[in-house]
């Protein structure tokens, strides 16, 4: 998909009469909910009563935006573009689609549904930041222009895709930055996530703001998500059968086959539970250990023995089912020593209850004193994965108090986002026929910015974004100019632009936002030829976008380089900095007032 190259089309018999379809190489959105009938009613609304005024084909301009940073913070990281792409490089309507919108709307001449039988997207064009990039309140992330009432059926589902897309790619990011470089971060969500498509998404967006790895194997599957997985309560609580008439517990003699071949191959051993007892007496005589363990529970060594026999060479185990340091932790070490001498290499535990500082420190600390006691190498470096509630607060606090934490595996509050339920974006009318539009606001805040626009990042010396600044797209780019907060010139901020070419001056150098290059053109051409020619109804347009799509690897870099180029007081957790209010040029500042005293009615004193 090279950035100019043009659309390829190709004749497909089987697309059966109906008009063309546009598929591969952009591919279906994720979910294959998101069709063309995924938007509000109002929309089709809006749509018709477009048709009927004749305006259907007037040439629009929508914005989409946010107007406030997720979760107290001060910035936020733009994602869910590609399926947006995808959405519109799909975006048609089925015949079964134009039945059911017709018995749903009785009202409207059947001309109408005759011409939602023909559109798509093929004209319309898309500008957008790329995905991944740290962005801030009010400046356009997408720029969606065309046919306005095709483009006004894309503004729910473009905001749907966006909004939960950012939000929880911001909340991942947080929750990296509070964790610190590091830990491994691992996305546990899937059970508690709003649906199927809401632990997708986030497995898919938590991986993009920093996580290391999901345990959802969809999205393994679907993403290339790398995968993993610790060890359940249920293993270990299925070996607990405690009879009160018998008085006997599962244990290791239950173990029906004990065979271990060594890591080498050369020996096979059966494992018997003198195996482990012999540890578990050591761990007792231990000078280092202080006489801390007693008896352990021994159903639960049975679990972890038998889980060491299935998994020799990634034995972890989840130590929190009766007693983390009674208990979980003597046992955990035993099988690990036990494995060990066969040339295994044990890989750690899970914490999932209790005082997550305290249990890792304590657990750290026996792993330590196994590794001097016991002569093995690296055994104080066991993995401690901690679980359990965690969020941004805990991570914090367990910081504070110190810990010993290596991997952190996070699900209900990351994924639901707990602490803001959506983002808030809009999709906004910016200009119609070339005619700048806007939408006013008892609430300043609110009041629209018109135009089409051309958005730029000013990056200052030290290599930190200054401030984002628009101007009319018409308007020169300037090389030093006055810019003034959007909505009051008090601030006016003077700024020296330079070309990239030029990054070595000392005083800023600008990134240009909405990639003028990244922006994708459907091939309306194309169609009308082949619709003059009489086969607009047997080909199959392949939609290109000019841009390539990059890989999720490559979001999830961007995204990583961005947040580490902000400067750290914009992002810290507690009262951060606010990046500068986007700015506009002088130009369009004044623009701006002269529509908004034009359109606001005269009031009158009384
Ligand atoms: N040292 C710590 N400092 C701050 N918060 C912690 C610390 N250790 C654990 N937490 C958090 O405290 C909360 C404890 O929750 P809760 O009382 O439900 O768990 P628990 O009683 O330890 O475990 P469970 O009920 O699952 O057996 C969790 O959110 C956990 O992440
Ligand atoms: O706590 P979260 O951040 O949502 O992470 C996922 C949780 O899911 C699992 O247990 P589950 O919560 O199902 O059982 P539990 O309540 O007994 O821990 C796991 O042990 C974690 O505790
Ligand atoms: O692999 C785990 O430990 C896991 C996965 C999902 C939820 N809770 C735990
Ligand atoms: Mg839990």
């Amino acid at each position: 998909m090279a950035g100019t190259s043009a659309p390829s089309a190709s004749v497909d018999a089987s697309a059966n009469g109906s008009h063309a379809a546009a598929e591969a190489p952009v591919g279906a959105p994720t979910n294959p909910m998101a069709t063309a009938l995924l938007t509000d009613q109002y929309q089709f609304s809006m749509a018709y009563a477009y048709w009927k005024a004749g305006k259907h084909a007037d040439q629009a301009v929508f914005d989409l935006y946010f107007r406030k940073n997720p979760f107290g913070g001060e910035f936020t990281v733009f994602a869910g573009l590609e399926e947006c792409v995808k959405f519109i490089a799909n975006f048609r309507f089925t015949e079964d689609d134009i039945s059911f919108l017709q018995s749903v709307m009785p009202m409207c001449e059947g001309a109408f549904f005759d011409y939602l039988k023909k559109i798509d997207c093929s004209d319309v064009e898309v500008y957008a930041i790329p995905e991944g990039s740290v962005v801030f309140p009010k400046v356009p992330l997408i720029r969606v222009q065309g046919p306005v009432a095709v483009v006004q059926l894309l503004e729910t589902p473009f905001v749907n895709l966006i909004n939960y897309a950012s939000l929880v790619t911001t909340n991942a990011a947080r929750h990296r930055h509070v964790a610190g470089k590091s830990k491994v971060l691992l996305e546990f969500g899937l059970r508690r996530a709003q649906g199927p498509d809401g632990a997708i998404s986030a497995s898919k967006y938590c991986f993009m703001g920093g996580f290391d790895a999901t345990s959802n194997v969809l999205a393994g599957n679907l993403f290339g998500i790398p995968l993993r997985g610790t060890h359940s309560h249920a293993f270990v609580s299925s070996y607990g059968q405690i009879s009160l008439l018998f008085l006997s517990t599962e244990s290791l003699d239950d173990i029906p086959d004990k065979s271990l071949k060594s890591k080498d191959g050369s020996r096979c051993f059966h494992l018997v539970p003198s195996s482990y007892f012999k540890f578990l007496v050591g761990f007792q005589a231990a000078d280092s250990l202080c006489g801390v363990f007693g008896e352990t529970n021994q159903s639960e060594l049975a679990a972890f023995a038998s889980y060491a026999l299935a998994f020799p060479s990634n034995f972890l185990a989840l130590v929190d089912t009766y007693d983390v340091m009674r208990s979980g932790i003597p046992n955990f070490c035993a099988v690990a020593l036990a494995l060990h001498d066969l040339g295994y290499k044990a890989s750690g535990i899970r914490l999932d209850s209790g005082d997550l500082a305290y249990l890792s420190i304590e657990a750290r600390k026996v792993f330590c004193a196994i590794e001097k006691d016991f002569n093995v190498p690296g055994f104080g470096k066991m993995i401690i994965t901690a679980s359990n509630d965690l969020n941004e607060e805990t991570i914090d606090a367990l910081n504070k108090q110190g810990h010993e934490v290596d991997a952190f595996g996070i699900g209900t509050y990351l994924v639901t986002c707990y602490s803001q339920a959506a983002l808030g974006c809009v999709f906004k009318l910016v200009e119609i026929n070339s005619k700048p539009r806007i939408k006013l606001s008892e609430d300043v805040a609110k009041v629209s910015i018109p135009c089409k626009k051309r958005c730029f990042r000013l990056y200052g010396k030290e290599g930190y974004p200054l401030v984002d600044i628009m101007i009319r797209e018409s308007e020169p780019t300037p090389k030093v100019c006055y810019f003034c907060s959007h909505m009051s010139n008090l601030k006016c901020l003077k700024f020296i632009m330079l070309n990239l070419s030029r990054q070595e001056n000392e005083y800023s150098v600008v990134i240009h936002l909405l990639n003028p290059k990244g922006h994708m053109l459907f091939p309306s051409m194309l169609r009308s030829f082949y619709s003059a020619i009489g086969l607009g109804n047997q080909v199959r347009i392949f939609y290109k976008p000019r841009a390539e799509l990059p890989s999720l690897e490559k979001i999830r870099s961007r995204c990583m380089q961005q947040l580490e180029k902000l400067r750290p007081d914009h992002i810290r957790r507690l009262n951060p900095t606010p990046y500068k209010q986007v700015s506009v040029s002088a130009k369009l500042y004044d623009f701006i007032h002269y529509l908004w005293l034009n359109e606001a009615p005269v009031g009158e004193l009384q």
